[in-house]
């Protein structure tokens, strides 16, 4: 059993506008947990940090500021050199995740062998073998010895993702872990990070851009908008009861997320309301970011927001809820 925390986590981009050099903060501020059999989704539009934060996770962006730790089940810390063995990541692209040159034996023996999960070669095969079954691919050992262009992109994530469990992760990161997918497959591969997810009691989080999936397949959504997480709490009642104006516009941009409306639906996705592009995010704590789009702004919104409760452990950083009140919907 492994928990991820991450605690006020920054990450500071120098851009490039013309000839002058620009700091972008892409993330801003950002603490949650990821605890064993839970899933989190991480939501908002292009550009808003999902991925930068999927990045610092994985360790291939350094953070600016704040901590990322992954804490065994007595609460001691997993050591920096074990904590590859923990934290896995499924990136977007299955087409760009594995390397055509290889086998699917190799991509998946590769952190079998890394990791020291198993010993002789034989040993590797099989546990190759059992991972591909896990991830219902088929006869396991004839997909073994194919290369990633003899695989449809379904089949190629659930390799991504036989891989990101090879080591014996218990925290899998998942950056639009369908987007790229055929809309009919999509599910499938949802559906079965669900299962693992339950077997292995493991800690996910889920980004994507779809609050319909987000909805389905996790416990808490987090809500970010140009780097900062401006609501959370249970997904129901996130998606249900948003109260974040951004999170608002974000659920009247997206299809019907209930998901007893059909499959179609569940599978359509959100569009970007606005996309964001570097240089858009205002300098740290200079308010809300989002006021400059906000339907209900008001004065202080350039004051520093917190986050304030608007229902148990829902939380939204918005100045309408400053005074403990839901100003918009008195009905709840
Ligand atoms: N290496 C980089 N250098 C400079 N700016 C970057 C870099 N990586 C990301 N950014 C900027 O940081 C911001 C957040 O990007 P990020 O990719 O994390 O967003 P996202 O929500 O994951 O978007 P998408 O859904 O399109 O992947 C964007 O403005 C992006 O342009």
């Amino acid at each position: 059993m492994t928990t991820l925390h991450v605690r006020d986590l920054v990450k500071d981009f120098s851009v490039r506008t013309g000839l002058r050099r620009s700091r972008l903060r892409a993330v801003d501020d950002v603490s949650f947990s990821l605890a064993p059999g839970r899933t989190v989704a991480l939501v908002g539009e292009s550009g808003s940090g999902k991925s930068t934060v999927a990045r610092m996770i994985a360790r291939l962006e350094r953070p600016t500021g704040g901590r990322i730790t992954a804490t065994a089940a007595d609460g001691t810390e997993i050591p920096d050199r074990r904590y590859r063995d923990h934290v896995q990541m499924v990136f977007q692209d299955p087409f760009a995740s594995l390397n055509p040159f290889h086998t699917v034996e190799h991509h998946i023996a590769r952190p079998l062998k890394l990791h020291g999960v198993t010993g002789t070669a034989a040993e590797t095969r099989e546990r190759v073998e059992q991972l591909l079954e896990r991830v219902n691919l088929h006869p396991a050992a004839d997909i073994a010895q194919r290369r990633p262009h003899e695989l449809s992109g379904g089949q190629r994530q659930r390799v991504a993702i036989a891989r990101a469990l090879a080591p014996g992760a218990r925290v899998v990161v998942a950056d639009e872990p369908v987007s790229m997918l055929d809309v009919s497959i999509r599910l499938g591969v949802l559906n079965l990070l669900a299962r693992l997810q339950r077997e292995d009691d493991l800690a996910v989080l889920y980004i994507t851009h779809d609050l319909a999936t987000a909805r389905h397949f996790s416990d808490e959504i987090l809500v970010m908008y140009r780097g900062r997480v401006v609501e959370r709490g249970a997904a129901d009642e996130v998606i249900l009861h948003p109260r974040h104006p951004y999170t608002r516009l974000l659920a009247s941009a997206a299809p019907n997320p209930d998901v007893s409306a059909g499959r179609t639906e569940l599978l359509s996705g959100t569009r970007a309301v606005e996309p964001t592009g570097p240089g858009a995010a205002p300098p740290a704590d200079s308010g809300c970011t989002f006021r400059d789009r906000c339907p209900q702004a008001m004065d202080v919104c350039s004051r520093p927001v917190r986050d304030h409760a608007v229902a148990p452990g829902h939380f939204a950083k918005c100045w309408l809820y400053a005074d403990g009140t839901d100003r918009v919907d008195p009905a709840r």
